[in-house]
């Protein structure tokens, strides 16, 4: 399915996963995180706002208690390409000390956000910290990142749809596209 947006320039929309494709992604992964923190009363936290729609999934395919709390971060601006700037925007407010962290990202790009994470949590001392990601874009990481729970390796193409935005829109489609320039953009913006 083709989506062409009608902005400028104007912009394409292709699935890459399916309603069906991210279920059986996200079984797999609640699966495991069941079975790796039985007994661990693990404190799961979402990383604002992309990681909403796949955390909401995520939990409640887990056979096991957890606790649930978030994380706000800012990189990408309005754009398609990380800042490098981290900031912490919002604090988990959770006990953090002695406890097991998985923390939940919608997508490992250049992996700056989740370093600049993963820093703020080990200053809390935790017990664990793993990292449960649904996208890895390899291709494009800058720093080294270790994924316990990974669900799609991607291409490194700007992804949108199942919590991730473009200037804070798409992110209420169900399914998962790749968002790139339409082929015949130079066309239509001649066309003016
Ligand atoms: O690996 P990186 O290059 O650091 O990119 C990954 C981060 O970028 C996106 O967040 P964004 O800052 O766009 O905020 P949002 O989740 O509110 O859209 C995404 O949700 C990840 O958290
Ligand atoms: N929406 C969206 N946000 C991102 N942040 C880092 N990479 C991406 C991406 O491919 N799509």
């Amino acid at each position: 399915m083709t989506i062409i947006l009608a902005v400028k320039p104007p912009f394409e929309l292709k699935r890459l996963y399916s309603r069906e494709e991210i279920s059986e992604v996200v079984r797999r992964l609640s699966a495991q995180i069941s079975r790796d923190f039985a007994g661990k009363d693990p404190l799961v936290v979402g990383v604002l706002k992309g990681s909403v729609i796949f955390l909401s999934d995520l939990v409640r395919e887990l056979s096991i208690p957890t606790e649930i709390d978030f994380i706000g971060t800012s990189s990408y601006g309005n754009g398609t390409t990380s800042t490098g700037q981290i900031k912490i925007t919002a604090e988990p407010t959770a006990r953090l000390a002695g406890r097991h962290i998985l923390i939940i990202e919608d997508i490992v790009d250049t992996g700056l956000c989740i370093e600049a994470i993963m820093k703020y949590f080990s200053k809390h001392k935790p017990a664990s910290i793993s990292i449960c990601a649904l996208m890895d874009k390899p291709a494009r990481h800058q720093v080294r990142v270790k994924i316990a729970y990974s669900g799609f390796t991607i291409p490194d193409k700007f992804v949108v749809g199942y919590g991730l935005d473009f200037s804070q829109h798409y992110r209420h489609l169900p399914e998962i596209f790749t968002m790139e320039e339409a082929p015949d953009a130079g066309q239509l913006a001649s066309d003016d």
